[in-house]
C-alpha cells in the first residue's frame, strides 16, 4: 500500500463547502434577490441599466447572489438578439484609488498584448482610455465592483455613472454595481456621488438561524456521504452561525471543519460534540489571528477588557477601562496613551469581534457613550496574550484562568 490512500468515508465532495462553490439555487434569501432581480431588470428591456449599491455584514450573501443573478443575467439577455451584455467582475482588494481601478479596467477591456502600465500616466489619459473601450464594447455593460469601499477616493463612482451625460460615452450603456460589508462607506460618500452609485440600494440582512441551516443543509447533501451527520448537528452549526454573526460563511466554516476533524479521527460518523470541538479549534484561531494583529497597547486594552470581565464590572465605560489599561501600561513600562487613541482600540476591538460596543444616551441633556463588553472566551484570550501577561503580571481576577507558573503580580486596586 502507498504512503497517500484515498479518504471517502465522511466526504463525497468537500468542495462543496468551500466559499467559492457556487451553488445552483441560493436560499433564504428570496425578498433580496426579487428585488435585486427587477434592479437588473432594464437591461432585458434594452434600456439604461441601473447602478445598484449592495450592502450587509460580511458572508451574507451580496457576492454569491451577484454572481448567481449576473450569471441568469447573461444566460437570458444572449437570447435577445439586440442585447449585448458584457460584465466585468472586479474585486477592489488592493486597489486603494480610482486610478488604479481605471487601469485595471481598461486592461480588462483590451488584450494581453496591449496591456497598459499601472502608473505613469496622468489621471485624465487613463480615464479618456477608459472611454474609448467601453465605448468599442459598446452594448449594456456592467462593472461590478466588490468591496468597494477599499476605494479612498471616489473619483471613479462619480466619473462612471455620468460618463454618458457627460458626454464622455456615446454608444455604451454603463451601470455599476458596488458592494459593501462597510457600513460607514455608504454613509461618507459625497452626496453627488450617492445619488448616482446609490440609485437602487439594497440590504442583505444576516442570516437567522432557520436561513442557516438551509443553507447548510443544500451544502451537506453534496458534501458528505448520507448518513454521515448526526441528527442535531447542523441545527448546532447553524444555531452558532447565527449567534456569531449570521455569516453563511463562518457557519460553513463550522461545518468542514467539524467534517476534517472527523476524517482525521477516523469516525464513521460526525456528532454535536465534534461540532464543539471544531468551533473550540476556530474560535482558539480566530482569536490568535486578531490579537497578533493588534499592538502592544491593543493588547493592554485587551486585557484590560478581560479583567473587568472577570470581575463583573462589564458593560464598561472608556473612563471605567482607563484606569486599568493606564495601571497595565505602567506595569509593563510603556507609556499609556492619551484617551481618544485608546478609545480608537476599543473600536478596532469591536470590528474584530473581540469585544462588542452599545451606544447609549445619556439622558435627555443628550449626548451618547460606549459601552464594551467581552464577547470572546476569555481563556482563550489569555492564551493569546501570554506575552502580555508575562509583561504585566497576572491580575488576580485571572488567576484561575492563566495556565502558567508565573508568580502573581502585586496589584493596586484599580
Ligand atoms: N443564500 C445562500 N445560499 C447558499 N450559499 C450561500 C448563501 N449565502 C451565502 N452563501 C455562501 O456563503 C459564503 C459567503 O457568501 P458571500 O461571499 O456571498 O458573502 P458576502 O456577503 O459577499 O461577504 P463579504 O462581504 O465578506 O464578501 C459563500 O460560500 C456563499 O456561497
Amino acid at each position: 500500500m502507498g504512503m497517500f490512500e484515498r479518504d471517502t468515508e465522511i466526504y463525497l465532495d468537500r468542495d462543496a463547502l468551500r466559499e467559492d462553490y457556487q451553488p445552483e439555487n441560493l436560499v433564504g434569501r428570496d425578498t433580496e434577490l426579487n428585488r435585486y432581480r427587477a434592479a437588473l431588470q432594464p437591461v432585458i428591456n434594452g434600456e439604461q441599466p441601473n447602478n445598484i449599491f449592495l450592502y450587509g455584514k460580511t458572508g451574507v450573501g451580496k457576492t454569491a447572489g451577484t454572481r448567481y443573478l449576473i450569471d441568469h443575467l447573461e444566460e437570458d439577455a444572449a437570447k435577445y438578439e439586440d442585447i449585448d451584455l458584457t460584465v466585468k467582475m472586479l474585486n477592489c482588494d488592493g486597489l486603494s484609488s480610482s486610478y488604479q481601478i481605471a487601469t485595471r479596467l481598461v486592461n480588462e477591456f483590451r488584450d494581453e498584448t496591449s496591456q497598459i502600465s499601472t502608473t505613469g500616466y496622468p489621471r485624465a489619459t487613463v480615464y479618456d482610455m477608459l472611454w474609448t473601450e467601453l465605448d468599442s464594447c459598446g452594448g449594456t455593460i456592467y462593472i461590478v465592483l466588490d468591496e468597494v469601499d477599499h476605494i479612498e477616493d471616489d473619483s471613479i463612482l462619480y466619473q462612471l455613472p455620468r460618463a454618458r451625460a457627460n458626454d464622455n460615452l456615446s454608444s455604451a450603456k454603463i451601470g455599476i454595481i458596488g458592494i459593501s460589508n462597510d457600513f460607514s462607506f455608504r454613509d461618507d460618500l459625497s452626496p453627488k456621488v450617492k445619488s448616482s452609485l446609490c440609485e437602487e440600494e439594497i440590504q442583505f440582512p444576516a442570516y437567522d438561524a432557520k436561513e442557516l441551516i438551509q443553507i447548510l443543509q443544500q451544502r451537506a447533501d453534496v458534501a458528505f456521504h448520507d448518513g454521515v451527520l448526526e441528527d442535531g448537528v447542523i441545527e448546532l452549526c447553524a444555531a452558532y452561525g447565527a449567534k456569531d454573526a449570521g455569516d453563511a460563511r463562518q457557519s460553513l466554516d463550522l461545518l468542514m471543519k467539524t467534517g476534517d476533524l472527523a476524517r482525521d479521527k477516523d469516525t464513521d460518523t460526525i456528532s454535536e460534540d465534534l461540532v464543539r470541538e471544531a468551533r473550540d479549534v476556530l474560535e482558539r484561531g480566530r482569536i490568535q489571528e486578531g490579537i497578533s494583529g493588534l499592538t502592544q497597547h491593543g493588547h493592554l486594552v485587551v486585557y484590560a477588557m478581560v479583567t473587568l470581565d472577570q470581575e463583573g464590572k462589564t458593560p464598561a465605560r472608556t473612563r471605567d477601562i482607563r484606569p486599568r489599561y493606564t495601571n497595565f501600561a505602567e506595569k509593563a513600562g510603556i507609556d499609556p496613551l492619551v484617551p481618544r487613541r485608546m478609545r480608537d482600540h476599543l473600536g478596532e476591538l469591536s470590528m474584530l469581534g473581540i469585544i462588542s460596543a452599545i451606544e447609549r444616551n445619556e439622558g435627555r441633556r443628550g449626548g451618547t457613550y460606549r459601552e464594551y463588553s467581552l464577547e470572546m472566551d476569555p481563556e482563550m484570550i489569555l492564551a493569546a496574550l501570554e506575552k502580555t501577561v508575562d509583561d504585566v503580571g497576572i491580575h488576580k481576577s485571572v488567576t484561575n484562568l492563566v495556565d502558567t507558573e508565573a508568580t502573581l503580580s502585586d496589584f493596586q486596586s484599580t
